[in-house]
């Protein structure tokens, strides 16, 4: 039976977007990676699907998100993004603020005037246990044994899916790669992690590259720039409004550093593309 998408993309980052809405998806972790597969699929780095929610009286909408190797996971910033706009372009709601649930918990979409979208990403969560990540209590860096001989200075966060951020001096000669993979597997992180790679150019502007867990490299991440503006504004680095430059784009995240107060995000969001496949 074949199935409609559409494609869309938020800094480069891509998605393959599917509404059900009115007929259940029910994707196992072979087809997700099939739909996902750049050469065999129609390719993405990650699979959204918007279902009905769990409880109408919380939200409107249920936000599934599927890594490209086909694993379930909490949140995606460039993903909420594109599930705004594929909300409206497909009729499913006219109000330009729209609360969704994720295995995350509630986030906020916000449609702007400008065609821009914000998201309440949520609360940072620093405790170990939270993000998770194996650490006798929390700190503001941690020394990760990468080998014997070599050893990186992290700091770590949930954004409702779990974060590793190393300060560099460039991105464009941190070993994305090599220490991305290393640490994306790294057994302190008993379910993986994304890995930011931050450049910080001044109090209001960093450059950063983002390894994701169960992708790889990626153009953008939305939960990782989130990720990299708390933990250099913890470090006293970074002020509370700082523009994220990723190889696919600029974001815009604020966080007034209460740990009770929420991190905002606003950045593009792009329909490519419809289709169907037969999977
Ligand atoms: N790879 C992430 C999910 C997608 C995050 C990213 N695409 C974003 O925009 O936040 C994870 O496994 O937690």
């Amino acid at each position: 039976m074949p199935i409609a998408f559409t494609k869309m993309q938020g800094l480069g980052n891509d998605f393959v977007v599917i509404n059900a809405m009115n007929a259940p998806v029910s994707l196992d972790a072979e087809q997700i990676r099939a739909l996902a597969d750049r050469r065999f699929g129609v390719g993405c780095d990650q699979v959204l699907w918007v279902e009905p929610p769990v409880d109408p009286s919380r939200a409107q909408f249920r936000y599934r998100i599927f890594n490209a190797d086909g694993g379930e996971v909490e949140q995606c910033g460039n993903g909420a993004r594109c599930f705004a706009r594929f909300i409206h372009e497909q009729g499913l709601c006219d109000q330009r603020c729209i609360t969704v649930e994720t295995l995350a918990g509630l986030i906020e979409l916000i449609l702007e005037e400008d065609g821009q979208v914000t998201v309440n990403m949520g609360l940072p969560r620093f405790e170990p246990s939270e993000i998770p990540f194996k650490a006798a209590k929390r700190d503001a860096l941690y020394s990760l044994n990468i080998s014997s001989e070599e050893q990186v200075s992290v700091g770590a966060v949930s954004m409702g899916n779990p974060h590793a951020v190393l300060q560099v001096n460039s991105v464009d000669t941190a070993e994305v790669a090599r220490l991305g993979a290393a640490i994306e597997s790294h057994s302190d992180f008993p379910r993986r992690v994304n890995v930011g790679f931050m450049q910080i150019i001044d109090r209001e502007h960093i450059r950063l590259r983002v390894f994701e867990r169960g992708v790889g490299e990626t153009l953008a991440c939305g939960t990782g720039a989130c990720a990299a503006v708390v933990i250099g504004r913890q470090q006293g680095l970074l002020d509370e409004r700082v523009t994220v430059t990723l190889p696919g784009g600029q974001l815009v995240i604020k966080w007034n550093e209460d740990e009770q107060e929420p991190v905002w995000m606003t950045g593009p969001a792009q329909t490519v593309f419809t289709g169907e496949i037969e999977l």
